[in-house]
């Protein structure tokens, strides 16, 4: 191991340090943590990755230039020949396609604007499914999933499915194999000597090659088919979507010699809009409901104040947030306590450089370990307990804590999608609360442990629950 790196397992060379325990990767990661301190390397395959779990720290680092770009991982290329979109591009085209994101998400106007109301319509349809089970357990996931995914449709593409539509559950197959598939070519990217030891085919099948091509090929059919309707039935004088303002962006770029736009790269950046804008709004109001379910006393308060802002059937807008304080403080509470995305989106040192007293190399990886800052007590009181109540001031008024809270991560690549998240996370919240109380079945507890089997999400157990009508 080359001096002035961070402490950690550096391991043997091509595998790196292979730990052998049945421990799962979060709880290796906070045993690491526990042994080296704030900030800790451990080499996985070829790949140097740099964990940090400080905030002050964490913020610095991605604050600072040199750690803007994503490593060049095909888990988030989806082996294309070059990045497109955001998530994955690092450079001018990530620079272009954010700045063009964050003014389409503001222009189709946050507060009075259409995709409040699509988001209204896709919780009014919620309500309705929730309404026909109400009083029997029921898993609550599938109609909210379609819910956020048909949000995205209508912002990307003015389209919302009904929940029966067979396109629309043909498109809600192909996220769940993504999320299959892209561990597979984790193999490629941590291990890439591992093809050339290999005959092609097999290393192709021990990464589901084909299967990723063909469902990447899927994904862009779909997309390409919405593309080809905007451009024949664009008015340059009403953007409908972010299909037409891109179209028009490229429309207006098209003899700048330094333009990143491309079909491609539009595909690519609808593609993202759900893959990182759907199963994150949806887990996360998934954990709402497990905490409300456990904690009955504070889903009373809540209800109590839906109860005075928004009397029976009336909708909720952004425009009554200020007057809702503690449901801000649940939704910001529970973000907190269920730290849905621990391990954040990886970033890549762009040349060698110092970090917290350490040299970190150029190309090494660096991830955030969410839950150890979300639960650090230098920034948070008992932060163990559920507890909504710390984000209200002596007066009642829900102050953002900013300090040792990142469910958005921080820096240059804070999330694209937050606002739309919040504002999501919001009338979700309010409408379905409006309407129901919710209980886990009779004679059973709700499993707050979340399910730590997958990489990128602690998602909560798949509860059970009994949601009964209200009357207001
Ligand atoms: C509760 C819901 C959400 C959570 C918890 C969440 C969280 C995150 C996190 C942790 C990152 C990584 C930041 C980093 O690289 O340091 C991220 C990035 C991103 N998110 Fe979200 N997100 C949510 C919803 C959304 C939505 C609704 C959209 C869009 C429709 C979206 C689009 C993006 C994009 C495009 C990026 C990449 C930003 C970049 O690389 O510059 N997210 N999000």
């Amino acid at each position: 191991k080359p001096p002035g790196l961070p402490p950690g397992k550096w391991g043997l060379p091509l595998v790196g340090y292979i730990p052998w325990t049945s421990k799962n990767f979060e709880e290796q990661v906070m045993d690491l943590h526990q042994q080296y301190g704030n900030i800790f390397l451990w080499r996985m395959g070829t790949q140097l990755m740099i964990f940090i779990n400080d905030y002050k720290l964490m913020k610095e680092a991605f604050s600072r230039a040199e750690f803007i770009p994503r490593p060049d991982w095909d888990v988030l290329t989806l082996i294309d020949e070059a990045p497109h979109g955001i998530v994955s591009s690092s450079g001018i085209l990530w620079h272009n396609n954010r700045r063009f994101t964050l003014r389409q998400l503001r222009d189709l106007g946050m507060g009075k604007s259409s995709l409040v109301g699509a988001v209204q319509q896709q919780c009014l349809k919620l309500r309705e499914t929730l309404a026909k089970g109400a009083g029997t357990a029921v898993v609550i996931n599938h109609q909210l999933h379609l819910s956020v995914i048909n949000i995205i449709w209508y912002m990307v593409a003015s389209r919302q499915f009904d929940a029966e539509n067979k396109r629309l559950h043909e498109f809600v197959d192909l996220l769940s194999d993504l999320v299959i598939l892209s561990n597979r070519l984790a193999i490629k990217d941590f291990m890439p000597w591992m093809q050339n030891v290999m005959p092609d085919f097999l290393f192709k099948r021990l990464i589901k090659y084909h299967e990723m091509m063909d469902m990447k090929e899927k994904f862009l059919q779909f997309f390409r088919e919405e593309v080809e309707e905007h451009k024949a039935t664009l008015d340059p004088n009403h953007p409908r979507d972010l299909i037409d303002s891109y179209l028009l962006e490229m429309e207006a770029k098209k003899d700048d010699p330094e333009t990143t736009c491309s079909e491609r790269d539009l595909m690519f950046l609808m593609f993202e809009m759900f893959s990182a804008g759907s199963e994150t709004t949806s887990n996360t109001f998934t954990w709402v409901c497990c905490y409300l379910a456990a904690h009955p006393q504070v889903q009373r308060k809540l209800h109590a104040e839906i109860d005075e802002v928004l009397p029976s059937g009336a909708l909720p807008t952004l425009a009554e947030k200020s007057r809702m304080p503690y449901t801000e403080a649940v939704i910001h509470e529970v973000m907190r306590a269920c730290s849905l995305i621990n391990f954040g989106v990886q970033h890549m040192a762009a040349s060698d450089t110092q970090l917290g007293g350490y040299t970190i190399p150029k190309g090494a990886v660096v991830s955030t370990t969410v839950t150890a800052i979300h639960y650090d007590s230098r920034y948070w009181d008992r932060p163990e307990e559920f507890r909504p109540e710390r984000w209200l001031d002596e007066n009642g008024k829900f102050s953002m804590v900013k300090e040792g809270f990142l469910p958005f991560g921080v820096g240059k690549r804070v999330c694209v999608g937050e606002s739309l998240a919040r504002m999501e996370l919001f009338i979700l919240t309010t409408m379905v609360f409006q309407s129901f109380a919710i209980a886990p079945p009779p004679g059973k507890s709700v499993n707050l442990t979340p399910d730590l089997s997958g990489f990128f999400f602690r998602k909560a157990m798949p509860n059970e629950f009994v949601f009964t009508a209200r009357e207001q």
